[in-house]
């Protein structure tokens, strides 16, 4: 099979998009591309500027200045502005939004008004198909499961072949078996049709296993937006490390041209700095071992079925985080050697930004602490 170039106008174009309420600024010289049939995760804390984002793409709302580009046409910029009907865009809320007094066939007809009787009612059927709910077209809103309501909100959403969906929370109602498998749901029917999507959620699992790429939001501006391994594994700043999952920072500083924290020594070629240097380390990437002479004593230890989650502070009075799969478990009080985990080459910031420093690929593996003299691996 030959496969065309990806050469295609990204499905959506922000480009330098402000938008202010009185003195808070929702939206900071906004920057982004999606390309079609990428689906993009927006997340932040709470007042951050999601919503903001998604209304502005849906045209609920006006950008101060800046460009937004939908499938090639331009959406909003200094001179025009489309309305939310007339800009391909697919809303999915997280109360659903469905019209009780509708059924679902007559919920996803709705947005097809447009369209002749004859193709509407295959579309309807074309999509109910999709998102496994054919048996169910006559039921009303009250009668369906949350999970179901929300099949039936995507499926209004995709029926007038929009160029990008865009989902507000679509998941936050459901309880947490449910929201799992609609979550999957919804993303196999998306990536089944090559949908565009964009979701905002407030959920770190869902940013990193729903979409492509996430974008992390602060204060109105972009803050980092990466495939999920690297916003995880290669945070931009402090911030980030520690809003998309539990991370210790570690002091670190030159000597002998080489850069070291207190678990050991770390591979690459750093440039010298004077700047205060951190180390950011999440909780998988700290192992421990028992040694009586160790670097490290327990503060806690808490099991977790497959893992253990260790608490240990060590002699300089930082503390980090160690999450084991092994069924090594130590007690509060005993002595343990700590290190970073084997192949992990850890993020490290410069003044709470992370630092471009060149990880070789044949560094060898992290030296152990001075005093860590045992195995990585549980007794
Ligand atoms: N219509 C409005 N009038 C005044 N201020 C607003 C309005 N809408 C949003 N804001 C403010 O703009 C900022 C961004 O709000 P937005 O709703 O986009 O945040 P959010 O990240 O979606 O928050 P949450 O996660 O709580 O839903 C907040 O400070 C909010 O108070």
């Amino acid at each position: 099979m030959i496969l065309a170039p990806d050469s295609a106008a990204p499905a959506l174009e922000l480009r330098e998009v402000h938008r202010s309420y009185g003195k808070v600024a929702a939206a900071t010289g906004l920057e982004l591309s999606v390309r079609s049939g990428e689906l993009v995760t927006i997340i932040g804390p709470s007042g951050c500027g999601k919503s903001t984002l998604l209304r502005l793409i849906a045209g609920l709302e006006r950008p101060d200045a800046g460009a937004i580009t939908i499938a090639g046409k331009v959406a909003a910029d200094r001179r025009n502005f489309k309305q939310p009907e007339h800009r391909q865009v697919g809303l999915v809320f997280q109360d659903h939004a469905l019209f009780p007094n509708l059924s679902v066939a007559g919920n996803i007809a709705f947005g097809l008004q447009k369209v002749p009787a004859s193709s509407r009612r295959a579309r309807v059927a074309e999509v109910l198909e999709l998102v496994r709910l054919s048996h169910l077209a006559e039921r009303y809103p009250h009668e369906l499961s949350g999970g179901e309501q929300q099949r039936v909100a995507l499926a209004r959403a995709l029926a007038p072949n929009p160029a990008v969906v865009l989902l507000d929370e679509p998941f936050s109602s459901l309880d947490e078996t449910l929201r799992a498998r609609v979550r999957g749901d919804v993303e196999a029917v998306l990536r089944s049709t090559g949908t565009t999507a964009i979701l905002v959620t407030h959920d770190q699992t869902e940013a990193l296993s729903f979409g492509d790429r996430v974008v992390v939001m602060r204060n109105g501006r972009i803050e980092q937006a990466g495939a999920p391994e690297e916003v995880f594994e290669n945070p931009a700043s402090r911030f980030v490390a520690t809003f998309m999952g539990d991370a210790d920072f570690l002091s670190a500083e030159f000597s002998d041209g080489q850069l070291h924290c207190e678990l050991g020594r770390l591979p690459g070629s750093w440039p010298d700095a004077a700047q205060q240097l951190e180390v950011v380390l999440r909780p998988h990437e700290v192992s421990l071992s028992a040694d009586e002479h160790g670097n490290a004593t327990v503060i806690s230890s808490e099991y977790r079925g497959a893992f253990t989650l260790h608490h240990v502070r060590l002699a300089s009075g930082q503390s980090v985080h160690s999450l084991q799969m092994h069924p090594a478990r130590f007690a509060p009080g005993q002595r343990v050697a700590a290190r970073i985990s084997q192949g992990t080459t850890p993020t490290v910031l410069r003044g709470g930004e992370r630092s471009a420093g060149t990880i070789s690929p044949s560094a060898p593996v992290l030296d152990a602490p001075s005093d860590a003299r045992k195995s990585i691996t549980a007794p």
